[in-house]
């Protein structure tokens, strides 16, 4: 974040989702825009497949239906930026598309959320879990193979739901999304990354517009700028350029957290197999800390070819130890969590809005 800039009062059209949550971390966005850029900010209503297809996530095709639909929006110039959960995002980039701003990321773990104040640790013995994430599930699977994974869809509001009505013992949610939705004290036990990594790109959003419109020295691109935080920019880079050497779809178990310490970035990953009997985890950090900021307050290309180059490297770990025999083929992830035993709770009238986004 910078300082504020000359204010343009240039209209700017930002395309959302229709969730609760998309639409306040939209907001978030615009709000910010509109500081920092002096930008008149409309919010745009986009409806994404993710919202309309009642199917479970898995069948309508995993990576990417929450997001297609914006990008289309946006290609089409029905909007000038879209704002993203980045864990949402396809590792792929978008022809024609540009990630010009990462904000400050928020909470990156995921949280429990229990009945009577219950923690992972003292849940009793078969307590019912619900999930939709298979990677959530893998990471439950194996430090707590009692539990019943129960899997979950639906806005955060429906999931926290079914714990108050008896019908799950547990859910557990990105502790993000709850944060932007002012719904923390729900939170009965915050998961350590040393339990539960979370998915790459979790609690950060991406603030995507038209290449063509990111013009040097224009209002745009200094707002962006402004926006963007070079650290949350940098962790990002590398969790996300493991996910890409891995292949992984939105459905494959993946789980990575980089973080700085000690002026270095330090990247844990895991990859487990669909019934969490088995978890690779490994970690790597870049060997030297270098300078990571240009004179205009950007990450360098040196910088963010690290933490690529981290992501990378960690993923290539991760597969010299076998990390392809665990991850499902590109199939729906279904498969995977039937033959895991994985109970499908009916998910009843609530909207299908992803599994909370
Ligand atoms: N999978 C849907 C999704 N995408 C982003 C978030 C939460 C916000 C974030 O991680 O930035 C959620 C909900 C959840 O996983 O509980």
């Amino acid at each position: 974040m910078g300082e504020p800039l000359v204010s343009t009062g240039a209209r700017l059209r930002l395309g959302t989702r229709g969730s609760d949550l998309a639409v306040t971390q939209s907001g978030m966005v615009a709000d910010a825009l509109a500081e920092l850029g002096g930008f008149d900010v409309e919010l745009v209503r986009v409806r994404t497949e993710g919202d309309v297809n009642r199917a479970p996530l898995a069948q309508i095709g995993g990576t990417g239906v929450f997001v297609t639909a914006l990008r289309d929006a946006l290609l089409r110039s029905d909007c000038d930026v879209a704002v993203h959960s980045l864990k949402d995002l396809p590792s792929a980039p978008a022809d024609g598309l540009t990630i010009a701003a990462v904000p400050t990321r928020a909470e990156v773990r995921d949280v429990l959320c229990a009945r009577d104040g219950l923690t992972l640790d003292t849940l009793p013995t078969g307590a019912r879990v619900g999930t939709g994430s298979p990677r959530r599930a893998a990471q439950l699977r194996a430090t707590r193979p009692d539990l019943t994974v129960v899997d979950l869809r639906g806005n955060v509001p429906t999931r926290l739901g079914k714990v108050t009505s008896g019908e799950l013992d547990a859910v557990v949610l990105a502790g993000a999304g709850l944060s932007r939705l002012g719904l923390l004290d729900a939170v009965t036990d915050y998961l350590d990354p040393s339990v539960m990594l979370p998915a790459p790109g979790q609690g950060a959003l991406a603030v995507e517009v038209r290449t063509e419109d990111l013009v040097p020295g224009g209002e745009l691109a200094a707002a962006m700028a402004a926006l963007d935080d070079v650290t949350a920019r940098a962790a990002v880079t590398a969790e996300r350029a493991l996910l890409a050497r891995l292949e992984a779809g939105c459905s494959a178990p993946v789980g990575a957290f980089a973080r700085h310490t000690d002026g270095a970035l330090h990247l844990d990953a895991v990859v487990g197999s669909p019934d969490g009997t088995r978890l690779l985890r490994r970690s790597a950090s870049t060997r030297t800390a270098g300078p990571t900021l240009d004179e205009t307050g950007a990450l360098t290309a040196e910088a963010v070819t690290a933490a690529r180059d981290l992501g990378t490297r960690l993923a290539e770990t991760l597969l010299d130890a076998g990390a392809a025999d665990l991850m499902p083929a590109d199939v729906p992830a279904t498969a995977g969590t039937a033959a895991a035993g994985v109970v499908r709770a009916a998910t009843g009238e609530e909207r299908m809005d992803s599994d909370g986004a």
